[in-house]
C-alpha cells in the first residue's frame, strides 16, 4: 500500500534527506558492531538513555544558567568572547539531544533503511516496496518488523519452548518457574501441576542422598551439575534421565534461576543393563557365570576377612551325569542343570551368591553363616534336588541327585583354599556314595590346588 504525500516536492525532499541519513546510520551501524559498541549499548541501553537525558537537561539548564548570567553581568550584544566560550555547552546539549532523539526512532530508521536499499529482497521479506521518486509517493510504515532485540527475543523463546530436550527452570528457591513442552511430554504432568513445585516430585527415591548434596554444592558455587538419576513419571513408571544444571546470575552477579536440560536415557540404560547381564550371567541357567561367581566370591572373602564375618562355601555337583546325558540326550541332560541351578537359586537368601562353577557343577557362597547353618543348607538342597523328576523320551521319570561338600572361612584363607577345601569334601561325598554332604572338616583339609581360574 502506498501513502500519497501531501506535497510531491516536499516528499522528494524528505525522501532524499532521509535516504542520505540512513546510509549514514547504516555505516555507523557497521562500525558500531565492528567495534563492539553494539554489545555494550545493547546490555546498558536503558541506563545509557537515562543518562543521555539527564546530561541533556543538565547541560542545557548550565548552558542557559551562564548565558544568563553574561548577558545579565554585560547585556546583550556585550561580551562577545565570554558568550563564545559557553556556547559549546549549548551545542554540546543540542547534540546530545540529536542521539537521543535517533536512538529513540533507531528500530524504525533501520527497517525503512534496509526498506529503502533492499527491493525485491525486503519485499520478500515483508518490507513495503521502495519509494517511488518519480512519482513521490510516500512508503507505507504501518507494516514494519519488530526491533531486533524483541525479535531475538521470541526467538529464544520458541527455541526452548519447542526444543526436543525436556528444560525446567527453577528459581534459587528450588521452585519450579518454567518447563517446556518436552519436559511436560516426559514428566506426563500438566504445566499447572508442576509450576510453583520442587523438582523433588519427580524423583523415584532411589537416588542416593549424597547425589543430591553433591548437586547443590556444584550449582550453588557456580559450576555445572551433570549426572543420571531415576525419575518418575505421573503414570508412576520410573525413567532415567541425565541432566546438566546450570546456574543462572542476574546482572548483579548473584545465582537467581537453574536452568535443567534433561534427556530421557531409559531405553540406553536398558541396553546396558542387558549388556551387564550377559557378562555375568551363565547362558544355560540364567545364574552368575564362573567369572562374575569368583568376583564376588572375592568380595565377600575380603569382607569376612576384614569385619572377621563368618562365610561358608557350597560346592555342588550332580551325581552321574555323564550317564543322563549318554542315556536321555544332551537336550534332557541341559534340563537338568537348569533344575537344579532353579533350585539352588530358590533355596538361598537374597545376599547368598549362586554360580555355576562347571559344566554340572555349582558353588553356592554364604556370607555370614557358620558351618552349623551351611550344612542345614546343604541337607535341605539335597534333599529338595532328590526330589525332581523328569520326564524322560520313553515316559519314564528321571531323578537327579547331587553330592555337596562344604568348607567355612578361616582367617587368612585366600578364595582358592576355601574353594579347594569344599571341592575336597564334595570329592569325599562322592567317594562316600553320592547324594550326601560332606563338610571340609570331616576330611582332610587339603593344601590350595593351584589357580581356581
Ligand atoms: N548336557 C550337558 N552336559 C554337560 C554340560 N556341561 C558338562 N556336561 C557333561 O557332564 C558330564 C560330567 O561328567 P563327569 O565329570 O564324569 O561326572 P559325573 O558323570 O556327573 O560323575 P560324578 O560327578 O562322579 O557323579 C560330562 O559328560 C560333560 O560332557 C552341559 O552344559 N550340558
Amino acid at each position: 500500500m502506498r501513502v500519497k504525500s501531501p506535497t510531491t516536492f516536499m516528499g522528494k525532499i524528505y525522501l532524499a534527506l532521509a535516504q542520505g541519513y540512513l546510509l549514514s546510520l547504516r555505516y555507523v551501524d557497521g562500525f558500531s558492531s565492528f567495534t563492539g559498541l553494539q554489545g555494550l549499548m545493547a546490555s546498558s541501553r536503558t541506563s545509557l538513555k537515562i543518562f543521555l537525558v539527564v546530561a541533556f537537561i543538565a547541560l542545557t539548564a548550565l548552558g542557559l544558567w551562564m548565558l544568563d548570567g553574561v548577558f545579565a553581568a554585560d547585556g546583550f550584544g556585550g561580551a562577545a568572547t565570554e558568550v563564545n566560550i559557553f556556547m559549546p555547552f549549548l551545542g554540546l546539549s543540542l547534540m546530545l539531544l540529536a542521539v537521543v532523539v535517533a536512538w529513540a526512532v533507531w528500530p524504525l530508521m533501520r527497517t525503512a533503511g534496509e526498506h529503502l536499499q533492499s527491493g525485491s529482497e525486503g519485499a520478500e521479506r515483508g518490507f513495503p516496496p521502495p519509494a517511488d521518486f518519480s512519482t513521490g509517493e510516500m512508503p507505507d510504515f504501518s507494516h514494519v518488523e519488530l526491533p531486533v532485540s524483541e525479535y531475538t527475543l521470541e526467538t529464544y523463546k520458541a527455541a526452548v519452548d519447542h526444543a526436543p530436550t525436556a528444560i525446567m527452570i527453577t528459581n534459587n528457591r528450588g521452585r519450579i518457574e518454567y518447563v517446556n513442552a518436552a519436559f511436560l511430554r516426559t514428566s506426563g504432568y500438566s504445566r499447572s501441576e508442576i509450576l510453583g513445585r520442587s523438582p523433588a516430585m519427580f524423583s523415584a527415591g532411589h537416588t542416593r542422598s549424597e547425589v543430591y548434596a553433591d548437586l547443590w554444592q556444584t550449582i550453588l558455587s557456580g559450576n555445572v551439575w551433570r549426572g543420571e538419576v531415576c525419575n518418575r513419571r505421573k503414570s508412576g513408571e520410573e525413567y532415567w534421565e541425565n541432566m546438566a544444571i546450570s546456574p543462572l546470575r542476574d546482572r548483579f552477579g548473584r545465582v537467581a534461576h537453574f536452568v535443567a536440560v534433561r534427556e530421557d536415557i531409559t531405553e540406553r540404560k536398558g541396553r546396558e543393563e542387558d549388556l551387564r547381564q550377559l557378562a555375568q550371567r551363565d547362558a544355560l541357567t540364567g545364574i552368575a557365570n564362573r567369572r562374575y561367581l569368583i568376583e564376588r566370591a572375592e568380595q565377600e572373602r575380603r569382607r569376612a576377612e576384614r569385619f572377621g564375618q563368618p562365610l561358608a562355601v557350597l560346592m555342588v555337583d550332580i551325581d552321574h551325569f555323564k550317564a543322563i546325558n549318554d542315556e536321555h540326550g544332551h537336550a534332557l541332560g541341559d534340563q537338568a542343570i537348569r533344575m537344579v541351578a532353579q533350585t539352588c537359586a530358590a533355596s538361598v537368601r537374597e545376599i547368598d551368591i549362586v554360580g555355576r562353577y562347571g559344566g554340572e557343577e555349582f558353588v553356592i557362597v554364604l556370607p555370614g553363616t557358620l558351618p552349623e547353618g551351611a550344612r542345614e543348607l546343604a541337607d535341605r538342597l539335597r534333599q529338595r534336588i532328590a526330589e525332581i523328576e523328569i520326564a524322560g523320551a520313553d515316559g519314564t521319570a528321571v531323578a537327579v541327585t547331587v553330592s555337596i561338600g562344604f568348607a567355612a572361612f578361616e582367617p587368612g584363607d585366600q578364595l582358592e583354599q576355601l574353594l579347594a577345601a569344599a571341592d575336597a569334601a564334595l570329592y569325599r561325598a562322592k567317594s562316600l556314595g553320592r547324594n550326601c554332604v560332606v563338610a571340609v572338616t570331616d576330611c582332610l583339609r587339603l593344601m590350595p590346588p593351584g589357580d581356581v581360574q
